[in-house]
């Protein structure tokens, strides 16, 4: 089974506090978005292997750690997972980035499929998707679903807000897949929203309501 990781860093709960408000605008909102990704990214890649390299000081030489060059990408499911890109490609600048469009129709809150690009060579890498919100977990799961079906086999899901019922959902469909979460919230709302959490994440984002 793999692990779930509730993040309990102060600077991500202050963080998150401050997207949660309905008064913070378009731009803060990304901008807090992005820096709780870096910080979510910093915990996720805790256990990415490391060697020993022999380098020159200008004092003497000795041997240093350095990662072991293993290769990673990062697949924001569009659009809300766009806002932590940046984030994630700050703290692994030459991970490759993939592409997964879903999105929930509004009535049976079911994921609908219309963009996927992936690096070619995903099936060897490490894959770390991001989406802000994890609610019913319809999204997650189709979206890790489709990369399993393209053999991608190393997958971490990271998402700063999730419901219970998402968690559950994710840990039934993908047992194999580490979680890390920002801030694991009450409940579902009856139209699928995550409650207290912080309204639709993309149209926050994006400022298109
Ligand atoms: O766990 P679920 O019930 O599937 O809900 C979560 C999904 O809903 C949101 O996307 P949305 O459909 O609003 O698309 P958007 O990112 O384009 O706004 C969010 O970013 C997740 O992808
Ligand atoms: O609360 C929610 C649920 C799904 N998607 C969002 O953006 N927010
Ligand atoms: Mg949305």
């Amino acid at each position: 089974m793999a692990k779930v990781m509730i993040m309990e860093h102060p600077l991500i709960q202050h963080k998150i506090g401050w997207i949660r408000k309905s008064d913070t605008g378009s731009r803060d909102f990304r901008e807090m978005v992005g820096e709780i990704a870096m910080l979510m990214c910093y915990e996720a890649t805790r256990n990415l292997e490391l060697e020993d390299i022999e380098i020159e000081t200008p004092i003497c030489a000795t041997t240093v750690k350095g990662l072991k060059g293993k290769k990673l990408a990062v697949v924001p499911i569009l659009r809300a997972g766009l806002g932590m890109v940046d984030g994630m490609l700050a703290m692994i600048p030459a991970a490759k980035v993939g592409h997964i469009g879903l999105y929930r129709d509004p009535k049976t809150l079911e994921p609908v499929e219309y963009y996927c690009k992936l690096p070619e060579d995903c099936s060897e890498r490490e894959v770390f998707v991001v989406d802000p919100m994890l609610a019913t977990g319809g999204s997650a799961v189709a979206a890790i679903q489709m990369l399993k079906d393209k053999g991608v086999r190393n997958i971490h899901f990271l998402c700063i807000i999730a419901a219970p019922e998402g968690l559950e959902a994710m840990k039934a469909a993908h047992p194999d897949v580490d979680i890390y979460i920002g801030a694991l919230d009450e409940k579902l709302n009856d139209h699928g929203y995550i409650v207290p959490g912080l309204g639709d994440a993309g149209d926050r984002i994006f400022g298109t309501k």
